[in-house]
């Protein structure tokens, strides 16, 4: 393991981080009783006609609550703690399994660049116009740099990076996806940018390998010994709501096309994600925690065992910006994705609205669909532009 994750493994032993096994137990207990009492405990806001029998809520109610079962609230989302992973301890790497299967989004206790990421994008978006204008997207021929989006799906400004590579000269259409990035004046950016794709790519290596071997596979089995990973950093802004108007969203109901997503964001709050088509919950935000979502990547490689959860984001606030920095953990983008294990009698989990996905569910389930090409798809829904195969199924190829 590289010096990144050792370092983390003492950020966590310093921060007093629990072991998380057994309330990742209990909070499986809880969540299975909220999710079977379903709106008796959850108070509404599921799928209309998703409810059971008044008899049959009433039992459900009563059974979860002989298990100690109550709704689940923000607190209950589970955390993990990287220390304990790093040490390779079978029962965190059980709670990790257990919270990327049954909420597909954890909170990751002792990652120290946190505050680093917020504070990198606060520095980018404050570069003035004519340093904005050297980064604009549309100056760059693969898909970085700073762009605002005010779109049906986002309401936000943002700047990409990826690895430093050359451009290839010819090839599929994917390999343009790799290349050079824009880079701001002040080299000090530059190397933070950098030092911040390197540490969440030790991470994500840290968590595709114990995920792996919690399913009982190779700890390799979802390339996390690549070196030649397609990492993602994206900084976000989101405006402030305007006044007096109606709320705007952030960013639409989605699921991430990756493996999974780091997310370090500011104390604002905003982000959502959706417990299993029950409802949607709050993730604080809290200084000392990453958020970890799984992404359609893994959820197709597991066939659906591991659960990309649907997430959300709304403004709160009418006075502040809200700053957010996805990092997405991917494969190389020559790299083929293979199913892992064996075709499980996936529950079903209708979604309460649409959620936009890049792989429909349908393919996920479907035995005839063995492997997935990571640059080819990601080459369509990025330089096709089909974001979601519903919303865009019509849209020109
Ligand atoms: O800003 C956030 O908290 C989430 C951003 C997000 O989900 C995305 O960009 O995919
Ligand atoms: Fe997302």
């Amino acid at each position: 393991m590289r010096a990144a994750v050792r370092d983390l493994s003492r950020e966590v032993a310093h921060a007093g981080a629990r072991d998380p096994a057994p309330r990742a137990g209990r909070r499986a207990a809880h969540r299975q009783g909220a999710l079977e009492a379903g709106q008796t405990l959850l108070g509404g806001g599921g799928r209309p006609g998703a409810g059971r029998s008044s008899r049959g809520r009433t039992r459900l109610a009563a059974a979860a609550a002989r298990r100690g079962g109550r709704c689940m609230t923000m607190a209950a989302l589970p955390v993990i703690d990287a220390a304990a992973l790093v040490a390779g301890d079978p029962s965190a790497r059980r709670a990790l399994h257990a919270a990327s299967r049954d909420v597909g989004t954890f909170r990751l206790a002792g990652m120290p660049f946190r505050r680093d990421a917020v504070s990198l994008a606060r520095r980018l978006f404050a570069l003035d116009a004519a340093a904005r204008q050297q980064l604009d997207i549309a100056r760059s021929a693969h898909f970085r740099g700073f762009s605002v989006m005010h779109n049906e799906r986002d309401w936000r400004e943002q700047i990409h990076f990826a690895r430093e590579r050359p451009a290839r000269a010819a090839g599929q259409p994917w390999h343009r996806l790799e290349g050079p990035n824009l880079w701001p004046p002040d080299p000090a950016l530059r190397c933070d940018v950098q030092a911040l794709l390197r540490g969440a790519e030790d991470i994500g290596r840290l968590l595709l390998a114990s995920l792996a071997q919690a399913i009982g596979a190779s700890p390799d089995a979802f390339g996390a010994a690549s070196d030649d990973a397609y990492t993602l950093l994206k900084l976000i802004r989101y405006h402030a709501q305007p006044d007096g108007g109606e709320r705007r969203r952030g960013v639409a109901a989605h699921c991430d096309f990756s493996w999974l997503t780091l997310l370090f964001q500011d104390d604002i709050g905003g982000l959502q994600v959706l417990d299993r088509g029950v409802r949607w919950i709050d993730v604080p935000a809290a200084p000392e925690l990453v958020v970890v979502n799984i992404g359609e990547l893994l959820q197709f490689a597991t066939w659906g065992d591991l659960f990309a959860a649907p997430h959300r984001v709304v403004n709160p606030s009418r006075s502040r910006e809200r700053l957010s920095v996805p990092v997405f953990i991917n494969p190389p983008l020559a790299h083929t994705i293979r199913r892992v294990g064996r075709q499980p009698a996936a529950p079903s989990w209708p979604d309460p609205a649409h959620i936009h996905r890049v792989l429909p569910l349908a393919q996920v389930a479907d035995a005839g669909v063995e492997h997935l090409h990571f640059g080819a798809s990601e080459w369509r829904r990025k330089g096709e532009n089909i974001w979601c195969a519903e919303c865009c199924a019509a849209a020109p190829g």
